[in-house]
């Protein structure tokens, strides 16, 4: 509900994210309104695929949308705009006439593009993809999922020659359906987004003939790129037309982007890490395209209207909250999430076990997928409570090994890690990654970065602040931790980190 230190007007944010779409409503000091968030159905056909029902998500993004704005005792009139965030890379096709999904969405984490992927290696090379995209060629990126859907989805080919079908991540998805869907929506993305297709070229923030052409998708599908921060077009479409229409729909960010950006990370060198399903580090390269020889991402950061495009370093990491829930979903060793850390203080140390959560392969800085996960030195001596510190030790590993590679490529040593997202709650997860990082860690008063990402960028679109000095003074330090391990014991638990996570690499054949 408002209440005095919260006057209108206000900007929303929708941040469509792996698990849920959540809503949320902020004021002009950046401070939360309300929230609405709801969860959609994870769809796991086989062994590593895994997929969402793009129907439902946008269902749900109506949802929530109204959800928040009724929570906020608001109206339309105190709304000036909405930004988009959203899940990268995760692929939809739908038909333009019908607005109906062809398919489910293909989801980031799935792996079924892997043997694509290596044969497109053998094709084309490796290089050539590096070069004009950033990104290593792996089944985490859309443009193989886009391609693996036009092979096997029956007269796809046909519908997409005849000019029948678009292609959208989850931010083109939702614009299109906001802004009138079958009836005149947009079809766009934005730099950010489609910096993680593998079609765009870096250098040119076009989509590129060649690499289009490689992978075999027909560039009259694709949206048109976008800044990250510019009105795309106006609420008309579905349920949302009557309670929102003419709010203008002015920002789109991918949702690790759009962290980076609700951190004011605006100054090169400046770098956030995102605790969710997934940790995704990020650096503001500022206008320089770093190659990375270290195993991470070149992408886009963000462009906010005609001002230059900003470049960032991405160390991307497949499993650390997904690793919580796995112990006590699949595991049943612990009842909630937090448990975990009650858990781990229950024990001085980790026991001599190392877990490696290889469960998607391994993404940065590695790119194998043929890895698969390990628990190393195991012995009797090991209880579930040291199992729940290996767990909360291999996220604080895995960042380690990521900063490692970000100062190895751009040049700059860490001064400060800005953490945010669903892990950061807990105190001794982000200690533990002060020790291991070796750097202090600091947490932002409003932990909900994506969202506020995305609604900065949007209301720098329509003049709700003015620049980004505007948006500096708003972020506010929650919590810091300073590193106590000393330097022998990082480099001893290090040394052993390193060796469990050799051995989970080869652990599947070429044709599995
Ligand atoms: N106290 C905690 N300790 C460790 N992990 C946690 C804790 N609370 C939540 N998590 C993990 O954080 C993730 C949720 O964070 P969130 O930022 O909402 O993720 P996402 O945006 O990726 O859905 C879940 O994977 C959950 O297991
Ligand atoms: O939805 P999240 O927070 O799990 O983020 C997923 C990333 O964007 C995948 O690249």
């Amino acid at each position: 509900m408002t209440d005095a230190h919260t006057a209108g007007p206000f900007i929303a944010a929708i941040d469509q994210g792996t698990t849920s779409s959540r809503c949320i409503v902020f004021d002009r000091d950046g401070r939360i309104v309300s929230v609405d968030q709801k969860e959609h159905e994870q769809i796991f056909p086989k062994p590593g695929w895994v997929e969402h029902n793009a129907t439902e998500i946008w269902t749900n993004v109506q949802e929530v949308v109204a959800g928040a704005i009724a929570k906020a005792g608001i109206t339309r009139d105190d709304i000036k705009a909405i930004g988009i965030t959203n899940q990268r890379e995760t692929t939809v096709l739908w038909d333009k006439n019908t607005g109906e999904p062809v398919h489910n969405a293909i989801v980031w984490q799935d792996t079924r593009t892997d043997s694509l992927c290596r044969e497109l290696g053998r094709n084309v090379g490796q290089d050539r993809f590096r070069r004009e995209t950033g990104l290593p060629l792996a089944s985490y990126f859309a443009g193989p999922k886009a391609r693996w859907l036009l092979d096997n989805v029956d007269g796809l080919k046909e519908r997409a020659e005849a000019g029948d079908i678009l292609f959208g991540t989850m931010d083109s998805w939702v614009i299109w359906n906001l802004t009138g869907g079958t009836d005149g929506g947009k079809h766009v993305t934005d730099v950010t987004n489609a910096s993680r297709t593998m079609l765009m070229n870096l250098h040119t923030m076009q989509w590129d003939d060649k690499i289009c052409e490689s992978i075999g998708v027909p560039q009259q599908i694709l949206p048109e790129i976008r800044s990250s921060a510019e009105v795309y077009g106006e609420i008309t479409g579905g349920k949302l037309g009557d309670l929102l229409g003419g709010i203008p729909v002015a920002s789109a960010l991918g949702d690790q982007q759009a962290a980076l950006f609700g951190q004011t990370c605006f100054a090169e060198g400046e770098t956030k890490s995102t605790y969710g399903t997934g940790t995704f580090m990020v650096m503001n390269t500022g206008d320089k395209i770093i190659n990375s020889y270290s195993g991470l991402l070149t992408t886009v950061g963000y462009k906010i209207g005609d001002q230059k495009t900003v470049y960032a370093l991405e160390g991307s990491i497949a499993v650390t909250g997904s690793l919580v829930q796995w112990m006590r979903d699949q595991m049943g060793l612990i009842s909630t999430a937090a448990e975990i850390e009650t858990l781990a203080l229950s024990v001085e140390d980790n026991g001599g076990a190392y877990f490696v959560p290889a469960f998607s392969g391994l993404f940065a800085p590695y790119w194998r997928s043929d890895a698969r996960g390990v628990i190393a030195g195991l012995t009797r001596y090991v209880t579930k409570a040291h199992l729940a510190r290996a767990v909360l030790e291999a996220t604080a590993w895995q960042t380690r090994e990521i900063a490692d590679a970000m100062t190895k490529d751009s040049g700059v040593e860490l001064a400060a890690l800005k953490v945010d997202g669903g892990m950061t709650s807990n105190n001794l997860l982000m200690q533990t990654l002060a020790d291991f990082v070796d750097a202090p860690v600091v947490r932002p008063m409003v932990a909900e970065t994506t969202c506020l990402g995305a609604a900065y960028a949007a209301g720098l679109a329509v003049g709700f602040w003015n620049s980004t000095d505007d948006l500096r003074a708003n972020w506010r330090r929650a919590a810091e931790w300073t590193p106590r391990m000393d330097a022998e014991t990082r480099a001893r638990e290090y040394k052993n980190w390193l060796k469990a996570v050799e051995r989970t690499m080869g652990w599947l054949e070429d044709e599995e």
